[in-house]
């Protein structure tokens, strides 16, 4: 198993036990299936008051953050990656200028052996520090965030679930929503009945083909009714048409 290799340069760690002290992404950190380093600008400054941001040329609100701290974070970061047998680590910056992050995106950074994140913040970082170190820069949407560590936790989280043997059955990974081009269909569990509501017969029935088939025709009826874009982007097989059309029929009566 070769050990995936993530470093992040952030002015707040701590920020990170949300996916390293919980669920699958702690225990696929225990299992030793990624490394995760977090490397503080503050650390990397020469200054009494370990200055990591100033004013704006051209003025305008806010701060900016400097350029030679960040720089040299990364630089400990790539020291850090190819002593880990990382080829050619790839530099990520998170920000709304980015390319938005989709299932495609985080399949691609999950056949890269190494990545560092930059997480900004303030007004953002110099823009020679991303012309200078920058591989990529990615967007998780188009809406502004405090800090780009949310983000670079949301593409972590997303490429180690995808790693070989983090997510238990293999299907589970393989019936996400977007790993098969659809939604993801409607689950239910105990109580049979909640508030008068009974789980759809079907799913008590114990034949697994009709299961199948119903989460198949909820999966492309979802995907119909709440995101026809990503229908389109899909090639339906005769049956999967044929589900459509039955969802389609249902749906409006
Ligand atoms: N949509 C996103 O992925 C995103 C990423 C980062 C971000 N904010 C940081 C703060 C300063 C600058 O580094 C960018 N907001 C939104």
């Amino acid at each position: 198993m070769d050990v995936k290799q993530f470093d992040v340069v952030t002015l707040f760690p701590p920020m990170f036990e949300a996916i390293s002290q919980f669920g699958i992404t702690r225990r696929a950190g225990e299992e030793g299936r990624y490394q995760l380093h977090l490397w503080n600008p503050r650390d990397f400054t020469d200054d009494n008051y370990r200055t990591i941001d100033d004013r704006p040329y051209g003025g305008g609100p806010g701060m900016v953050m400097l350029a030679d701290p960040m720089e040299k974070a990364v630089q400990a970061a790539k020291q850090r990656q190819l002593a880990n047998g990382v080829e050619k680590p790839k530099v990520i910056y998170m920000s709304p200028q980015g390319r938005h992050l989709t299932h495609a995106v985080v399949m691609e950074l999950v056949s890269q052996s190494g990545l560092i994140f930059l997480a900004g913040r303030y007004e953002g970082v110099d823009e020679r520090l991303v012309r200078r170190q920058v591989d990529d820069e990615i967007s998780i949407g188009d809406y502004v965030l405090s800090g780009g560590e949310l983000a670079a936790m949301v593409v972590i989280d997303a490429i180690v679930r995808q790693l070989p043997g983090v997510l238990g059955d293999a299907d589970s990974a393989e019936q996400d929503s977007f790993v098969n081009g659809l939604l993801d269909y409607p689950h239910y569990t105990r109580p049979e009945i909640y508030q008068g509501e009974p789980v759809p017969e079907v799913l008590m029935s114990g034949n697994h083909a009709h299961i199948k088939k119903w989460r198949l025709k909820q999966a492309l009826g979802r995907t119909w009714l709440r995101r026809p874009d990503l229908l389109a982007a899909r090639q339906l097989t005769k049956e999967e048409s044929g589900l459509l059309a039955a969802f389609q029929a249902d749906h409006k009566q």
